[in-house]
């Protein structure tokens, strides 16, 4: 939990509690298991948010696969996509003829995902899907898909299994809404 801060005076209201995430990963796993049996697909984490939701989802994905980690940055510590996207830590793996599988916390304006998935295809992979834990569809910007999601959640800041706010957060057990006045504070700066 977060340390040195009272986090009724950072959360609104929970959305999303460990046993929905759990459901969304037991629901999710199945599906992947059965879309890419004997595939061995590529299994990419968006680092850092979607840490926390990759390895609850990946251990109930029964299909062989493998794991590797791609960092693109867009947000910086804020609430808006700059829209630049940067390569911060690159694939280890060779994507050529493989089938990708992006892993998310959140798609919200796309710009992220759009940047992730023209890239891995551009180096030849076989196929590129990505499954995202939330589906911000308020603020989309560029049209990608997303193949799979957990849930859809509203045009609200989040924050928890794996979404932060100023790199910190990441750790609650849940997802949960920012208090508006900890963004406008946050803005006003
Ligand atoms: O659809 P978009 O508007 O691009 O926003 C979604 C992306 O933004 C956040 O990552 P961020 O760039 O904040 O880095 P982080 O994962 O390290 O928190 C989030 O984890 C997604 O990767
Ligand atoms: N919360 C945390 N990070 C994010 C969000 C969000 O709602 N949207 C895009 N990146
Ligand atoms: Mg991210």
């Amino acid at each position: 939990m977060v340390k040195g801060d009272n986090i009724n005076d950072i959360i609104d209201h929970k959305l999303f509690s460990e046993d929905d995430i759990h459901e969304m990963c037991v629901r999710l796993g199945k599906q992947l298991t059965e879309d890419y049996a004997g595939k061995k697909p590529l299994v990419v984490g968006a680092l850092k948010g979607a840490i926390y939701f990759l390895t609850d989802l990946t251990r109930q994905m029964d299909v062989a696969h493998q794991l590797d980690f791609l960092d693109v940055s867009s947000y910086g510590d804020g609430f808006e996509s700059t829209g630049k996207i940067k390569v911060v830590t690159d694939l280890a793996a060779d994507v050529k003829d493989r089938d990708v599988l992006i892993i998310e916390d959140i798609v919200d304006t796309g710009l992220t995902l759009k940047f992730m998935k023209d890239l891995i295809k551009g180096r030849g992979a076989k196929s590129v899907k990505c499954c995202a834990m939330l589906n911000k569809e308020a603020r989309r910007n560029v049209d990608v898909d997303i193949d799979y999601y957990g849930s859809k959640v509203g045009n609200e800041f989040v924050v928890g299994y794996g979404l932060d706010f100023l790199n910190m957060y990441r750790n609650l057990p849940y997802v949960g809404v920012l208090k508006p006045e900890v963004i406008q504070k946050y803005v006003n700066k």
